[in-house]
């Protein structure tokens, strides 16, 4: 779909496309829908990503808590979203071994003890042995560092699953 089309959606249209960009937030997209008409795909995600930033801490940490853990319960239990699940198969989440899906629940679960929101990480950007890393790295940091950081990751996972919906050059003019 090229920008105009995205334009020209009705809002119904619209969340229906777009609305899981940001993992289970379709309010976001909601909001959004009055920014149209935008000028290209970076308008788009500038407007999602400047809704996301005006956000009090709890609002972001609500984006935060809407995701899934990483090989975490909806994955074995296949009730992950579509974009989730083909994200986190492509990382290769889907096919641990019985000690690296251990470490990886365990890590999780410090991770949300410690934070009080999930560990996010933009699961198409990284392989298994990275999201481990970091995940066991970024369990140490401090409150305020992995808010912002998962909320980084969240744009990049969004900016991700646009570019799956959206032509990013601007319509053929001819
Ligand atoms: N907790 C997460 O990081 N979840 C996810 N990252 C992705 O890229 N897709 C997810 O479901």
């Amino acid at each position: 779909m090229d920008i105009n089309t995205v334009n020209s959606l009705p809002y119904e249209d619209f969340v229906d496309v777009f609305g899981n960009v940001v993992e289970k937030c379709p309010l976001i997209t909601a909001a959004v829908w009055s920014r149209r008409p935008f000028g290209n795909l970076a308008d788009l995600e500038a407007a999602i990503s400047e809704f996301i930033d005006a956000l009090p801490e709890s609002g972001k940490e609500g984006i935060l808590r809407c995701h899934p853990d990483l090989a975490g319960r909806d994955l074995r239990g296949g009730t992950l979203t579509r974009e989730s699940r083909e994200e986190q198969a492509g990382a290769g989440l889907d096919a641990l071994d019985a000690a690296e899906a251990s470490r990886v629940a365990q890590l999780n679960d410090a991770y949300k003890r410690r934070f009080g929101f999930p560990f996010v990480i933009c699961a198409r950007m990284n392989d298994k042995g990275r999201i481990l890393q970091q995940l066991s790295q970024r369990c140490l940091n401090e409150a305020a560092a992995e808010r912002t950081r998962g909320i980084e990751e969240v744009k990049k996972i969004c900016n991700l699953r646009l570019k799956g919906l959206v032509r990013a050059d601007p319509p053929n003019k001819l």
